[in-house]
């Protein structure tokens, strides 16, 4: 481990030159001088990884030392922290990571999936041959969240976690709701911006949101959460319409990543929520991320910030080298001892919320009868509606949009269940949870 009173540089490994790994180099360069001031020392790269030398990156990579297998970074004499810039939670990334952390090298990463995925065991790798794992940039890019829940709020006991955490969902809902464009074209944006994961699906199906949950409720609540317990809903089922809709309501939609620990455990699910407009997670638009924390003694805390792209993430990266620069670098779990075996986890199935639900119906008498008499049965009360003329007169569907007070999880997926075996409901219903933010 390095010396914080060493005044020798700290020499980098990079694997990665892709729109992070770039980042990190532009940013390093651009900031040497500051960095120095700050940590006394030289931060430097001394040789990379990537798969393709001859791409142009928009850096200067040719004085430094180049490896077609990254694994070549760990037995570099001359490397004294290895990057992870190459992502995915198996494969080269994983296997470099485990590789330095074993020879007792410190590793900085943004990868949240491998993170999330295999934390327990690399914070096993980590302590038995004290080199420190540092991962701020997976947890809301640019956001100091992990320095934000470990560090800032180690004080208090946290009762919930969460927020906007994955900046291209944010980026498609806002987009889709300022200009009424469809999800499609919006991606296509927010991929060529490079805010999209490799493969997008991973971040509008909302498993990029759950690895940052994941990682962000373990380090709040001092345990691994299991990655597969936390509940995960997409956003591409929401259309413009829907949009629209909670607009008139008074919400807007966002995808929000929530970890609550309650009586019967964790709770953690990432969901589509409509947000009451004016709350300040409302607020937070396009690729920028917001981090909200609730404790006993601080209260309610939200830090919003940039939560994808080149510059952030690279800060964020560049700040996990100062704490090593300097010397400081923490436990993954936050914790000196006791127990790492994973939370307790509950179900979603457990607990209450108010409901959005939107239909599209037959246009005929009976039909809100018909719908009501199973929410009714259900034992769910309904608080507000909004019917919606067909579009033209020959339409045969309208939309039909139902507002319900807070009631069981369980007795709304029931109710849903009933109202889709409708004859009279023609398309699956879009059910949405309604948070109070
Ligand atoms: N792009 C973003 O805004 C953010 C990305 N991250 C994370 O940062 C990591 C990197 O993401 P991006 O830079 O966006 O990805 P990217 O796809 O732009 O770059 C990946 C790089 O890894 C290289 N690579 C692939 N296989 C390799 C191998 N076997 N050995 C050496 N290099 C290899 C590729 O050549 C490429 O240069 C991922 O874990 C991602 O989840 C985290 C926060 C934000
Ligand atoms: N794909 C991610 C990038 C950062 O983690 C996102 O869109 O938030
Ligand atoms: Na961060």
């Amino acid at each position: 481990m390095t010396s914080p009173s060493s005044s020798s540089p700290l020499r980098l490994g990079i694997a990665g030159l892709g729109t992070v790994g770039a980042g990190v180099i532009r940013l390093l360069h651009a900031n040497a001088d500051l960095l120095h001031a700050r940590t006394g020392r030289t931060i430097e790269v001394v040789a990379v990884s990537a798969r393709d030398r001859t791409r142009d990156r928009g850096v200067d990579v040719s004085g430094l030392r180049w490896y077609d297998n990254a694994l070549d970074l760990v037995s570099d004499p001359d490397v004294d922290v290895v990057v992870e810039l190459i992502g995915g939670a198996e494969g080269p990334a994983r296997a470099l990571v485990e590789a330095a952390l074993k020879a007792g090298k410190p590793v900085v990463t943004a990868n949240k999936a491998l993170v999330a995925l295999h934390g327990s065991a690399l914070a096993r790798l980590s302590a038995d041959n004290a080199a420190p794992l540092l991962f701020e940039a997976a947890v809301a890019g640019g956001i100091p969240a992990i320095k934000t829940v470990r560090e800032g709020l180690a004080a208090d006991r946290l009762l919930r976690v969460g927020g906007i955490l994955n900046g291209t969902c944010n980026y498609i809902l806002t987009v889709m709701r300022e200009t009424g464009q469809d999800f499609a074209s919006v991606l296509k944006d927010a991929q060529d911006l490079g805010y999209a994961e490799a493969d997008p699906t991973t971040d509008v199906d909302g498993l990029d949101a759950a690895h940052k949950l994941t990682i962000l409720a373990g380090l709040a609540f001092g345990r691994p959460v299991a990655f597969d317990s936390v509940h995960v809903e997409g956003i591409r089922h929401i259309g413009a319409d829907d949009l629209a809709f909670a607009r008139q309501l008074g919400y807007r939609i966002k995808l929000l990543g929530l970890a609550r620990m309650t009586d019967d455990g964790l709770q953690a699910r990432v969901t589509p929520c409509l947000v009451p407009q004016h709350a300040p997670l409302a607020q937070v638009d396009g690729v920028f991320n917001a981090v909200v924390a609730e404790g006993e003694f601080v209260g309610r805390i939200m830090v919003e910030g940039r939560g994808a792209g080149a510059g952030p993430t690279a800060s964020a990266v560049t700040a996990d080298l100062v704490d090593l620069a300097r010397g400081q670098a923490i436990t993954l779990w936050g914790v000196q001892s006791g127990t790492v075996e994973p939370v307790r986890a509950c179900p979603i199935s457990v607990g209450e919320a108010a409901f959005y639900l939107r239909l599209r119906v037959e246009d005929r008498p009976g039909v809100i009868a018909d719908i009501t008499a199973v929410l009714r049965d259900c034992g769910v009360s309904l608080r507000s509606m909004l019917q919606h003329p067909a579009d033209s007169e020959t339409a045969p569907h309208v939309p039909l949009v139902l507002v319900t007070h807070r009631t069981s999880e369980a007795a709304m997926q029931a109710a849903i269940a009933q109202i889709d075996a409708l004859s009279v409901v023609t398309d699956t219903p879009v059910m949405i949870r309604i948070e109070a933010a």
